[in-house]
């Protein structure tokens, strides 16, 4: 069929799905004015910044109570915010002084900010807090709308600067199309839940905030492309891909290569409705837990009774299936506040993952404590189901201390996962210590490449074909060859099809990955021999560079794959 429009816009694809559908704007926060004037009456607008603060927080706490989950943790949190005193005062010292309400509001928020930052460290999450609630009153005292998204009535592509953690919980899933954003990167936080929800997403997309409400997109997420106002056969192409991707996951089979050599399909989650959601479809299990995100928004530590809850409910969603649950990551791009580290310069490199061992012991006790009180209550023939990984680890000797801990509390199955090249170097000595590894591809591209995961722009660098991200998947495997353990693939790159038939080459066991991600590696994977995957892992090995590495992989995949995935 020939295509006769050509798409307008890319970036960076999340996912392999397609959708055609209407563009939803999500509303830009308004600022206050530069010339704000002075009120007229100071007394009155103050008390107005009070009263519109107070309704704030009774809206959110509202909404909070009818959510669940790390959704009711975030709108509650900043209900609290909005419901602060200080807040209020310090807008109405300003308002006093002469400065406009809108201005007053973006000032005081300015200077709580800048102390909860210096106080939480990088990327506090409080931060988001308190600037949702500034731009919810700055818009309400100009008489602007709330910003966010309008109400969908129809199956939408929702377009955003970026979508908080909050404004994607917030989706109406059953309306919503596809995500762009212009800003995040393939591995930040709504490529994650976008890829957890199958959504079709677009990241790092310039000028899609630019496109008129309603203008009908067609994308591609596998070529990261939009096309606005796709012609008739665009859009029949797109609708018969649906119908395949629709067929494919039709397949329930477990994952194996043509010639029988089996690979593990497992899902990633990080809350107990995504485990739900992973139990309907056919994964083999859950491959990563991230159990951070059951707690982010959190102000104390949860106690041991409600982490057992959580565990015991998402081992139950997953009826007889393996769960691997990672302990808290916690710090950099995760930050928790009950497991805040002060200010650190390079939390990337700071404590984060289980080096919060080091600095808040008691957190780490209670969660392995929690684990193994969930492992001994399973029947005896289910103990084999719950394995237990730690994050960031870097030397043999922490993944002993992980081992020793995790067995004294009762864990039977106990790995730790490779995301620092360090531990992908050593990776036999460390499989001495524990029972498995899990290869953390986003970090480990970041810190084999040097490139912060959060920074969109430098993606070229973090892109998990670069080879000297491979050598170190492949120095790994060979540990777990040699060691006769498992060594299976957590990271985003799972889920890419072709990087699926790589990483099996190279000898990985096992792949976890977004669910909506399962059919396609499932299919990939089917259609090509053990062999055949090791010629397309030795071409991607054997590349000067992540696109030429990709190419060449991608140059051996059997043509009836690529072309039903549109690769
Ligand atoms: C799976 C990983 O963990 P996270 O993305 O949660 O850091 C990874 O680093 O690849
Ligand atoms: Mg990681």
């Amino acid at each position: 069929m020939s295509l006769t429009t050509s798409p307008a816009l890319t970036g960076l694809g999340v996912g392999r799905g397609v959708a055609v559908a209407p563009v939803a704007q999500l509303r830009p926060a308004p600022r206050a004015p530069q010339d704000e004037a002075a009120p007229a009456d100071a007394d009155a607008a103050a008390a107005q910044v009070a009263s519109l603060l107070t309704g704030l927080s009774a809206e959110l706490a509202e909404r909070s109570a009818q959510a669940d989950g790390a959704l009711a943790e975030v709108l509650m949190a900043t209900s609290a915010i909005a419901a602060d005193p200080a807040l209020a005062a310090e807008a109405r010292r300003r308002i006093e002084q002469g400065t406009g309400p809108a201005t007053a509001v973006t000032e005081a928020v300015a200077g709580f900010a800048a102390t909860f930052a210096a106080a939480g460290g990088y990327l506090a999450e409080r931060v988001t807090d308190l600037h949702s609630v500034r731009d919810r009153i700055v818009a309400r005292l100009l008489g602007a709308p709330d910003p966010g998204l309008p109400a969908l009535d129809r199956p939408s592509v929702v377009v955003a600067v970026d979508l908080s953690p909050a404004d994607t919980a917030a989706l109406d899933l059953d309306l919503v199309a596809a995500i762009l954003t212009e800003e995040g990167g393939p591995t930040g936080h709504t490529a994650i839940i976008a890829g957890q929800l199958g959504l079709p997403c677009v990241v790092r997309a310039a000028g899609v905030t630019e496109l008129t409400d309603g203008t009908l997109v067609a994308v591609d997420a596998a070529a990261g492309t939009i096309t606005p106002e796709p012609d008739a056969a665009l859009q029949e192409s797109y609708r018969l891909r649906a119908q395949r991707s629709a067929a494919l996951d039709a397949d329930q089979a477990p994952g194996a290569t043509s010639d029988g050599h089996e690979v593990a399909l497992l899902a990633n989650i990080g809350t107990v409705e995504d485990a739900a959601r992973a139990g309907s479809t056919p994964a083999q299990g859950v491959g990563l837990f991230r159990t951070e995100v059951l707690f982010l928004g959190r102000q104390t530590a949860p106690t041991l009774e409600e982490q057992v809850t959580a565990y015991r409910a998402v081992l139950e969603a997953l009826g007889d299936r393996k769960v691997v649950v990672r302990t808290l990551d916690a710090g950099a791009d995760k930050p928790l506040a009950f497991a805040q580290q002060g200010t650190e310069e390079n939390p990337a490199l700071g404590v984060r993952g289980y080096r919060l061992a080091r600095t808040l012991p008691e957190v780490v006790g209670t969660q392995l404590d929690a684990l193994g009180q969930v492992a001994r209550s399973l029947p005896e023939a289910e103990r084999d189901r719950l394995w237990v990984m730690a994050p960031m680890v870097a030397t043999p000797a922490e993944a002993r201390e992980v081992a020793e801990r995790a067995r004294a509390a009762g864990i039977t199955r106990v790995g730790v996962m490779v995301e620092i090249p360090a531990a992908a170097l050593r990776a036999e000595q460390i499989l001495a210590e524990v029972d498995f590894v899990s290869l953390g591809t986003n970090d480990l591209a970041q810190y084999t490449m040097a490139t912060d995961r959060l920074r969109g722009e430098l993606a070229d660098l973090l892109d998990p074909w670069q080879p000297a991200v491979l050598d170190l998947v492949a120095a790994t495997a060979r540990g777990g060859r040699q060691a006769d353990k498992p060594v299976g693939v957590c990271g985003e790159s799972a889920g890419d099809p072709v990087m699926a038939l790589v990483l099996a080459g190279l000898g990985v066991t096992s792949l976890s990955m977004s669910p909506g991600s399962l059919a396609a590696a499932r299919f990939a994977l089917r259609r090509h021999t053990l062999a055949e995957c090791e010629a397309i892992a030795t071409a991607a090995l054997a590349a000067p560079d992540a696109p030429a590495g990709r190419a060449a992989a991608t140059d051996l995949v059997a043509a009836e794959v690529r072309e039903t995935l549109g690769l």
